[in-house]
């Protein structure tokens, strides 16, 4: 452990959280590194780590304290060490194992690669962990956006985001395209087009089976129903579509006890209804039309029936499966209408990368908005919590942004230390706020007979709340 990072001084008051066999040792006065972030990054940081300490000391007396500890990365560390992401900010992360961050800015289409990914993949944080979930007297453009509870568990560290990409008109690009167009594509009529930007997908079993792994053992740990596996897998079947398969085969192999997939509840429920139904019938039953299908494919169903009945008939049968987490799948664009028109269907989201990101803006637009949306990247051993909005720049230095979304990353944080009481006191002077009518532009301009609060305003009202 160094005693500056940066060349900024370590808190001297404070000691690090330590992690050992899979678990935390969080002390009294953890020091937890903060990078401010860009654009609104500022005002909200500010008025968080407010928050946050008015929280801690309600909660605990002095008993308890946070010992922030500030870390460079995007604008301000350019500025002060002309490196956008130094080499001491990752080791502080690293040697200090929980952090907050602010959005960094990237750039559209040149310039440097997104910061906020590059941290993720160094840090192997390969779990982008994003709750949705009503606050009561938050505006939303839905009838009933309290029916939304969903936790996203998005893949963190593969697929589009790895950044694997060839500018069109290089030689890089031109390598790629007649490397795959001359030998992967030769004897076909698919070819790329010689004018391409090329990017490459990779979506590995290792991601994708540690992802699902954690999303179904936190549906576990948390007495969640559901577990459902987002994907585009028809149209993009190795990549996507193989991360359904693996997702399957973790839930299959690794919780047989705890899980039922949806074609087993539909295959062990036929039988439940209808004890004499043969293995063809409830083939029939699960595959409607397959009497029009290929034989090899009706007979393939016939045998995953026999397989179920056998393999899970005993442990899943008689109505059992229904106390089983069920693990289901969506294809990516129907999940967006789903969690619109049935939320209460949904519970945990499993997710590629770049599919996760999509639905976790979209399902913030449900329950409010951007403004009041937490996520958390974890790691094995380490965990950096950052809001899923970006650095809003229009809005930079106004001290009128919401910091919701960074005030309830900081809840996730605190109930990830265990501090319960702090997350809880957080939580509940937020809503207390929002009912109060005391809100910042985004929700005031949706609400009847709000006041206007300031990104500051927000936050001291909210620890008068307390
Ligand atoms: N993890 C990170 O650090 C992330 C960084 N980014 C980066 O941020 C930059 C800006 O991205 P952009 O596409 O504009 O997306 P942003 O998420 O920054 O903002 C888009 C819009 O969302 C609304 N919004 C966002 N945050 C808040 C908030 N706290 N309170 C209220 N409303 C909010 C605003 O809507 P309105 O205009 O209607 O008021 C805003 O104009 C880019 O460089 C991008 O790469 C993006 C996402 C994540
Ligand atoms: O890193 C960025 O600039 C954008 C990332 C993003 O949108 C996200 O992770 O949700
Ligand atoms: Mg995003």
């Amino acid at each position: 452990m160094q005693t500056t990072y940066n060349g900024i001084p370590v808190p001297t008051n404070g000691q690090p959280i330590e992690y050992k066999d899979g678990k935390y040792t969080v002390p009294d006065h953890p020091i937890i590194p903060f990078i401010e972030g860009d654009g609104t990054g500022r005002d909200i940081w500010r008025a968080s780590q407010r928050v946050f300490d008015a929280a801690v000391k309600k909660a605990y007396g002095g008993k308890r304290s946070v010992q922030w500890y500030e870390v460079l990365a995007g604008e301000k560390s350019y500025r002060k060490t002309k490196d956008w992401l130094p080499e001491d900010t990752v080791k502080a992360t690293v040697d200090f194992r929980v952090s907050i961050k602010g959005p960094l800015t990237t750039p559209v289409g040149g310039g440097i690669r997104s910061l906020n990914v590059a941290l993720r993949q160094l840090m192997d944080l390969y779990q982008c962990i994003r709750p949705v979930k009503y606050y009561s007297g938050v505006p939303s453009p839905v009838k009933h956006p309290e029916h939304l509870d969903v936790v996203i568990f998005r893949e963190n560290t593969e697929d589009i985001y790895a950044g694997i990409e060839f500018r069109e008109g290089t030689p890089e690009a031109a390598k790629f395209i007649s490397f795959v167009n001359d030998e992967m594509l030769k004897g076909t009529k698919k070819k790329i087009r010689v004018d391409s930007g090329v990017g490459v997908k990779p979506i590995s079993v290792t991601g994708s089976k540690r992802l699902v792994r954690a999303a179904i053992a936190f549906a576990l740990k948390e007495g969640r129903k559901t577990v459902t596996l987002v994907h585009k897998g028809n149209i993009q079947k190795f990549t996507e579509g193989a991360f359904r398969e693996w997702g399957y085969e973790v839930a299959t192999q690794e919780f047989r006890e705890d899980t039922v997939t949806e074609r087993e509840s539909w295959i062990l429920g036929n039988l439940e209804q209808n004890p004499g139904l043969s293995a063809e019938q409830n083939a029939a039953l699960i595959e409607p039309g397959i009497e029009f299908a290929a034989r090899e494919f009706g007979e393939s169903v016939v045998a995953e029936v026999k397989h179920v009945v056998m393999s899970i008939g005993g442990s899943h049968g008689n109505g059992q499966w229904k106390q089983k987490i069920l693990i289901n799948d969506r294809i990516a664009d129907s999940i967006f209408q789903q969690i619109i028109i049935r939320p209460s269907d949904y519970s945990v989201l499993a997710t590629t990368n770049l599919n996760g990101d999509y639905i976790s803006d979209a399902a913030a637009a449900q329950v409010g908005g951007l403004g009041i949306a937490p996520g958390g990247n974890i790691g094995d051993g380490y965990a950096v919590f950052e809001a899923t909005h970006g650095t809003a720049p229009k809005y930079s230095d106004k001290d009128v942004i919401n910091p919701g979304s960074v005030i309830l990353s900081g809840v996730m944080l605190f109930d990830f230390i265990g501090w319960k009481e702090a997350a809880r006191l957080i939580e509940s002077s937020m809503e207390k706020t929002i009912q109060q009518k005391f809100v910042t532009y985004d929700f005031e301009r949706q609400m009847q007979g709000a006041t206007k609060a300031k990104t500051s305003e927000f936050a001291t009202r909210m620890i008068a709340n307390m």
